[in-house]
Formats: structure tokens, sequence, C-alpha cells
């Protein structure tokens, strides 16, 4: 478990974002984060693709049928949705809600679109505090490689994968999108987990006026508590 200096005066506040290309790692390194971090709590995507084998509904996503995501686009419960190949994959509100009320920070692994749609409406996430990560991979001939040994899609959507992968790269000649990119070379996911690990570490010691709440001043002040 990792190590955490000062948890006492930590209150967990971020949304970390994930994304990248399909292939590049998302999952894998989120993965590992969760096993390592105790303070992060992985928001459950929602998404009408069918189940790969062995996946479990609510573990990491919540499969829904088409109407039903309908229905719950229309009663206001994403905090983000988007089109992907397809099929449809959203962030549920509840899920970060869920987060915030057992003490933990947010990861969510998101489609380039839709971090978008999060980035635009930070204001709305408050008092929690968005950092958006890409995840890069060594080379497309990587990436498709990857995805070809995964074996979960057909010819025609890994083709279809690997096409939307050069565009979802293109955003990152703007710096709009993504505060941080982080390589995930092959071979070896350690580096990626690492890199990521020390972002959140630093962003979560940030100190920003609007949040200041980040740190808990008074247990410091009022208890006899060493960390
Ligand atoms: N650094 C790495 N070296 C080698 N293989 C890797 C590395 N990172 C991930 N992989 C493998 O690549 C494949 C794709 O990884 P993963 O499923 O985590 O990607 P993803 O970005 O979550 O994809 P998707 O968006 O399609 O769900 C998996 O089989 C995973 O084991």
């Amino acid at each position: 478990m990792l190590p955490m200096a000062n948890t006492h005066l930590y209150k967990p506040n971020l949304v970390i974002v994930i994304s990248g290309p399909s292939g590049s790692g998302k999952s894998t390194v989120i993965d590992a984060l969760c096993k390592t971090d105790e303070t992060l709590q992985l928001s459950v995507s929602a998404t009408t693709r069918k189940p790969r084998p062995g996946e479990k509904d609510g573990v990491k996503y919540h499969f829904l049928s088409k109407a039903d995501f309908e229905k719950y686009i229309q009663q206001d419960r994403f905090l983000e949705w988007t089109a992907y190949g397809d099929n449809l994959y959203g962030t549920l509100k509840s899920e970060i809600a869920a987060a915030r009320e057992a003490g933990k920070d947010s990861i969510l692994e998101i489609e380039v679109n839709g971090c978008w749609e999060i980035r635009a409406q930070d204001q709305n996430l408050a008092p929690a505090r968005s950092i958006f990560i890409f995840i890069v991979p060594p080379s497309f001939a990587i990436l498709e490689e990857r995805l070809r040994r995964r074996k979960t899609e057909s010819e025609t959507e890994l083709k279809q994968r690997l096409d939307i992968a050069k565009s979802e790269v293109e955003v990152l000649k703007t710096a709009e999108y993504y505060d941080y990119w982080v390589s995930n070379p092959e071979g070896t996911v350690q580096q990626a987990v690492d890199h990521i690990q020390a972002i959140i570490t630093a962003e979560r010691c940030r100190i920003d006026a609007k949040f200041i709440e980040t740190i808990n001043i008074n247990a410091l002040l009022s208890a006899d508590c060493s960390d």
C-alpha cells in the first residue's frame, strides 16, 4: 500500500480523468493505481456496449440497454456522455457523489470526447477539482498489436478504433483538453503508473485559494495527532 504522509490533513477532492486512445492502456493503468492507492475510487462508467467475456455488471461498467441509457440522459443523470463507435458511454453523477461520501478521490476512464464535456462543466463539479491526463501509446503499430492481442474487437471494430485513435492524438496539439500527458511504453505498465501517481500526489498537495478546504487545517490546529 502506498505510504501517504499527512493523510489526516488531506480531504479528498479530486476528479482524476484518465483518457487516451483505445489500447493505450487506460484500464490496465487504472487497475494498478487503485490497487496501490486506497484514497482512489474508480467511477464505474455506464455503457450500451455488450460485456466482454468475464466482465461483470457494476465492476468496470454498468451495462445498460440503449433505452435505459436514453432514459438516464432525459433524467439528467449523466455528468457526461458520448457516442463512441456504435455504442454510448457515460459517467453517472451518482458515482462522483459516492466517492466523495466515502472520502475518496474519483478516478474516471473517459473517451476523449467526453473529457471536453467534463472540462466545460468544471464549475458544476465544485467543491471537487478535475485534472485531465492523456495516456500516449508508443506508436500506432504497437497500439494495433495490443488491440489484436487483447482479442476483444472484431476486425471492423479494430479498424474503427485505430482510425478514431489518430484523431484523438491530434487533440494533444492544442493545450486545451489536458493538463498532463503520460507515455505507456511497451512491456511495462509501472512507468505510467508511477508517473500518474506522482501527478496525483502533487495535485493533492496543491495550494489553490478556491479549494483551500482540501487541507484540513483545523485537524492540525486542534488535534494532537502525528502522521
Ligand atoms: N505498457 C504495456 N505494455 C504491454 N501491453 C500493455 C501495456 N499497457 C496495456 N497493455 C495491454 O494492452 C491492451 C490494451 O490495454 P487496455 O485494455 O488497458 O487499454 P484501454 O486504453 O483501456 O482500451 P479501451 O479504451 O479499448 O478499453 C491490454 O491487453 C493490456 O494488457
